[in-house]
Parts: structure tokens; C-alpha cells; sequence
């Protein structure tokens, strides 16, 4: 089941004037799913230092269309604090254009998809599907604990929205990490515990793909 870290190319194919190219090579990608607070920036930013991938947290580009007030930025920022959902058109144009954009074709996406609507959205506009699904299993209390103590000056890290957010993420978010599950993409990772601890659990995943490439 494993794929090649980097595919092979995925065919030729003819330009307009008859020249033959090599296609885009096919991208490799790991979605970094679970619950607020449940440590998938902490550990994407190890997996990225170890294994070289791109780091693209949707939650992160979100925050600069806001940021560079730019015309959904209102729509966003009142989305987040509400804690609820982007229109997966939003947030998908945003990581397809950082796809386009890097000369790097191994993806982290971190905090995305948070819904079996923005699955389908990201397969219909990006047309491919995961190499990787992580999922970071935390208890609730635990990333209520976290989350309270963030200190990153977040709109929605706040018991309000904090509640709001964990209602989601089980109503929404549950089913698309059960998709994954029954497609046999899933890998769960123990996310209790030090940063190092979890990390270990995580890293054979990734040496394990390295090693087909
Ligand atoms: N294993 C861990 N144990 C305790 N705190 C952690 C752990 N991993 C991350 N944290 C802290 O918890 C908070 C949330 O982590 P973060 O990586 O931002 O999670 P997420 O991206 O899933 O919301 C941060 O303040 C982070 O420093
Ligand atoms: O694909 C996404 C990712 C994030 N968000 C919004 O951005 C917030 C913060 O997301 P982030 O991933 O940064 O939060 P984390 O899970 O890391 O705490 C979420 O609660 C949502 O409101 C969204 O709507 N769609
Ligand atoms: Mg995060």
C-alpha cells in the first residue's frame, strides 16, 4: 500500500506546437487532521525540520487573508471567532495556490479537511486524493487545557469558542477522519504526552514512505 515518496511521472503529454513534456509530477500529500488544540502545528513544524515536507495550516492562511484585509476577510474572521466552518471554496483556492506556487510537491495541509464538504471540494478542484492521513487522538479536556494556554492572542482561543470549536470538529470533522479510516489512509497517532514522545510515533510513518521513494 505504500506509494513512492516521489511518483514517478505520471505520463507525457503533448503541447500545442507537438512538443512532448514530462507531466507535473504528481503531488504527495498528508492531511494533519484532529481536534483544537490537539498538537498538529507543534508536530507538523517536527515532521517538516526531519522530513522536508511543504507546511500549509489552512487555520494559518485564514489568519493572513484577514490579516491583508482582503475582501473575504470580514466573512473569515467572523467565521473563526464563531468557530465555524470557511466556505470550502474560500480555503481551498487559498491552498491550491500555495500548491501552485511551491517547487516542493510534498504537502503537509494542517487543519484541513474539516468537513466531508471541503474533502470533496479539495478533490473536485485539486483532482488527488491523500497519500497520508495523520490523526492527532486527544481527549477533550486536554485540549481544552492547551488551547486555554495557547497564549497566541487567537480570537477563538477563548472558552466560548473553544466549546463551539469541540462540537464541530465531533460533528463534522469525526466523519471525514472516519472516511480515511475505512479507505485505509488513516494512521492515529497517541496525542497525550511530551512533543518528543508523539513525535516518535509519528516518524516511522514518513521513513516508511521514504523508504519506497
Ligand atoms: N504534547 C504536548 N503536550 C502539551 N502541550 C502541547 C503538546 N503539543 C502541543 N502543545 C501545546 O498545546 C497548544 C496547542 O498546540 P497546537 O500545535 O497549536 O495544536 P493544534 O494546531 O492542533 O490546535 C500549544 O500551546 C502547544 O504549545
Ligand atoms: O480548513 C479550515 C481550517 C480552519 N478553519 C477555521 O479556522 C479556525 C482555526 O483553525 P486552525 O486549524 O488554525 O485551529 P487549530 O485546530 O490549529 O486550533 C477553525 O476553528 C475554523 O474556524 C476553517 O474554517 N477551515
Ligand atoms: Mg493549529
Amino acid at each position: 500500500r505504500l506509494n513512492a515518496w516521489e511518483p514517478l511521472t505520471t505520463g507525457i503529454a503533448k503541447q500545442a506546437n507537438g512538443v512532448v513534456v514530462p507531466k507535473e509530477k504528481t503531488p504527495f500529500i498528508t492531511f494533519v487532521l484532529g481536534g483544537p488544540g490537539s498538537g498538529k502545528g507543534t508536530q507538523c513544524i517536527k515532521i517538516v525540520e526531519t522530513f522536508g515536507l511543504r507546511h500549509l495550516s489552512a487555520g494559518d492562511l485564514l489568519r493572513r487573508e484577514i490579516a491583508s484585509n482582503s475582501a473575504d476577510g470580514a466573512m473569515i474572521l467572523n467565521t473563526i471567532k464563531e468557530g465555524k466552518i470557511v466556505p470550502s471554496q474560500v480555503t481551498v483556492k487559498l491552498i491550491q495556490k500555495e500548491m501552485e506556487s511551491s517547487d516542493n510537491n510534498k504537502f503537509l495541509i494542517d487543519g484541513f479537511p474539516r468537513t466531508e464538504e471541503n474533502r470533496v471540494s479539495f478533490e473536485r478542484i485539486i483532482g488527488v486524493e491523500p497519500n497520508v492521513v495523520l490523526f492527532f487522538d486527544c481527549p477533550e479536556e486536554e485540549m481544552m487545557k492547551r488551547l486555554l494556554n495557547r497564549n497566541q492572542g487567537r480570537v477563538d482561543d477563548n472558552l466560548e469558542t473553544i466549546k463551539k470549536r469541540l462540537k464541530i470538529f465531533e460533528a463534522l470533522s469525526l466523519p471525514v477522519i472516519n472516511y480515511y479510516s475505512q479507505k485505509g489512509k488513516l494512521y492515529t497517532i497517541k496525542a497525550v504526552g511530551t512533543e518528543d514522545e508523539i513525535f516518535e510515533q509519528v516518524r516511522p510513518i514518513f521513513t516508511a514512505f521514504e523508504a519506497v521513494g
